[in-house]
């Protein structure tokens, strides 16, 4: 597969507490990527500051600006898995970007999603006093964004991060872009 994908990156999108970032690392280490999770290294950048504090202080669009910048950074390199956030797909600019890896929509139902999510208190967006509202009312407004992922994945209560991962990697095939080709191996060190 590794061979297949001639190092292009894969790009998970999803709503919050879909399962990117804990797929996304199973995936870099089924693939032998790299993984990077770009909530993460906004919170880095930003000095250790965690995302709700950056909600807090600076307000949604100041941590939007940030998460583009940061994913225009990532997208210049290759052999990386990406967890982004769950709001990446909002910005229409952050799609010239993704589409330059394969985009895979990990779909979730949101009761599994609510009860993955019940006891977190790190989601910004899900400080409501109905998070389950919230969520269905998230997931109307993105569905058509997530939409336009090359790969949906619908995912199921029973299956485990290492099954899924297994389950995205056989159908990498079926949906792979002829025309990527990246440019050259910059791979990050691999990271997981
Ligand atoms: N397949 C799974 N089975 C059981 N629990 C899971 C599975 N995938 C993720 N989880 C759990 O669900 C929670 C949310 O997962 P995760 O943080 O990976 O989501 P996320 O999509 O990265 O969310 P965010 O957009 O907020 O970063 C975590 O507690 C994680 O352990
Ligand atoms: O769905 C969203 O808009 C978000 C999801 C998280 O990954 C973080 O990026 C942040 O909490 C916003
Ligand atoms: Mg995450």
């Amino acid at each position: 597969m590794n061979s297949l994908l001639k190092g292009v990156n894969l790009y998970l999108i999803a709503m919050p507490g879909s399962g990117k970032t804990t797929v996304g690392r199973e995936l870099a280490k089924q693939l032998n990527y790299g993984f990077v999770d770009t909530d993460v290294v906004i919170e880095k950048t930003a000095g250790d500051k965690p995302i709700t504090q950056l909600f807090a202080e600076f307000g949604e669009a100041a941590f939007r600006e940030l998460e583009s910048n940061v994913l225009a950074q990532v997208c210049g390199f290759t052999q990386l898995v990406i967890a982004t956030g769950g709001g990446i797909i909002l910005k229409r600019e952050n799609w010239s970007y993704l589409h330059h890896g394969l985009i895979v929509w990990l779909d979730v139902p949101v009761e599994l999603i609510y009860s993955r999510l019940a006891e977190d208190t790190t989601r910004p967006l899900l400080q409501d006093v109905d998070p389950r509202a919230k969520l269905r009312e998230l997931l109307e407004t993105r569905q058509p964004l997530y939409a336009q992922a090359d790969l949906r994945i619908t995912i199921t209560e029973e299956e485990t991060p290492e099954q899924i991962a297994t389950r995205v990697i056989e159908e990498i095939p079926t949906v792979l872009k002829q025309n990527i080709h990246p440019p050259e191996d910059r791979s990050l060190d691999k990271r997981n």
